[in-house]
């Protein structure tokens, strides 16, 4: 008999998206993207960083003030495009632990992307949320809110020997 209590796909690729933002070092808001061909295959993955050669000790983690991380930081959609490799993206999908802003928007349709799964979506009332959905809905792109079977996945380092 199978086991019974594995993972969903939703499951897995949300869990790897939280396992990408888990590498982050952005003190308030770490983001992780995952994108998935229509044959379950992860092609990337990425989270909010600096550019390479940007160092996350000389660059600022500010929110406000005169220098701010907004200038500099990749999201993480974006950086998971981009680490695709020049993979085709067309039909896939990606998903995503926070709702794309409407540059990582832009980013995503023109890629092919066809479908966004996203957990939070904390800033739904900004301007940048408002407008990446009125571009995914223009653009035929599907957009779910993974509701999860399970509140955490635990990952256990031990082994028997
Ligand atoms: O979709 C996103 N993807 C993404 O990687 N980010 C990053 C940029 C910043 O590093 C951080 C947001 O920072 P904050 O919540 O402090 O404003 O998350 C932010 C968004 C939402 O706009
Ligand atoms: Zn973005």
């Amino acid at each position: 008999m199978k086991r019974t209590d594995y993972i969903s796909w939703d499951e897995y690729f949300m869990g790897v998206s939280l396992l990408a933002a888990k590498r982050s070092k952005d003190p308030n808001t770490q983001v992780g993207a995952c994108i998935v061909n229509q044959d379950h295959i992860i092609i990337s993955t990425g989270y909010n960083g600096f550019p390479k050669n940007c160092s996350d000790d000389v660059f600022p983690w500010e929110r406000t003030g005169k220098d701010t991380k907004y200038a500099y930081v990749v999201h993480a959609e974006l950086n998971a495009i981009l680490n695709s490799g020049g993979q085709s993206l067309k039909g896939a999908s990606l998903y995503v632990s926070l709702f794309p802003c409407n540059e990582c928007t832009k980013a995503i349709i023109q890629s092919g992307i066809r479908e966004i799964v996203y957990l939070s979506d904390k800033y739904a009332d900004s301007d940048a949320t408002l407008a990446s959905k009125t571009m995914l809905r223009a653009a035929g792109v599907q957009m779910r809110q993974l509701k999860p079977h399970t509140e955490q996945i635990v990952l256990d380092f031990r082994v028997d020997k």
